[in-house]
């Protein structure tokens, strides 16, 4: 892997061994458990993020901040939303009713493919799924 990454990026400013603001870390490799004085080429930013620049592979180190942190509140809100559907599962099947209702799936599949088109409703079965299992 850091043979073919050293291939993909060795003719651009920034690769491996090269000094510069697209550089990831500058206290030492970011191979896990590599030495120090390892004689290998770090990792650069650029390395990491595919970009041809440093000034490009600083945009997308931050903006991949941005997504990650995104990406920690969306997994929160569908455990949340979990949980949520469990509280009415749980109600309905406590009353003598079935954990799943079929028309009002149509309507949560309806919704995400009103916001985000086809791959709205691969998302809302997804989602549909985690909330109350394989049907
Ligand atoms: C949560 C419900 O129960 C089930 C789970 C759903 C969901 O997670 O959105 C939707 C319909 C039901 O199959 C509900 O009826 O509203």
């Amino acid at each position: 892997m850091v043979v073919l990454l050293e291939q993909l990026t060795s003719d651009f400013p920034g690769a491996p061994g090269r000094q510069g603001p697209g550089r990831l870390s500058s206290s030492g490799p970011c191979r896990p458990g590599a030495a120090p004085d390892h004689q290998e080429p770090l990792m650069t930013a650029i390395d990491v993020t595919g970009a041809r620049t440093a000034e490009a592979a600083d945009v997308i180190t931050g903006a991949r901040e941005r997504i990650d942190a995104l990406d920690d509140r969306i997994i929160g809100l569908i455990q949340e939303r979990v949980a949520v559907s469990a509280v009415i599962q749980e109600a309905r099947i406590a009353s003598g009713g079935r954990r799943v209702n079929l028309s009002r799936e149509m309507d949560v599949l309806g919704h995400y493919r009103q916001a985000l088109g086809k791959p709205g409703t691969a998302l809302a079965m997804t989602l549909l799924e985690l909330c109350r299992g394989k049907i």
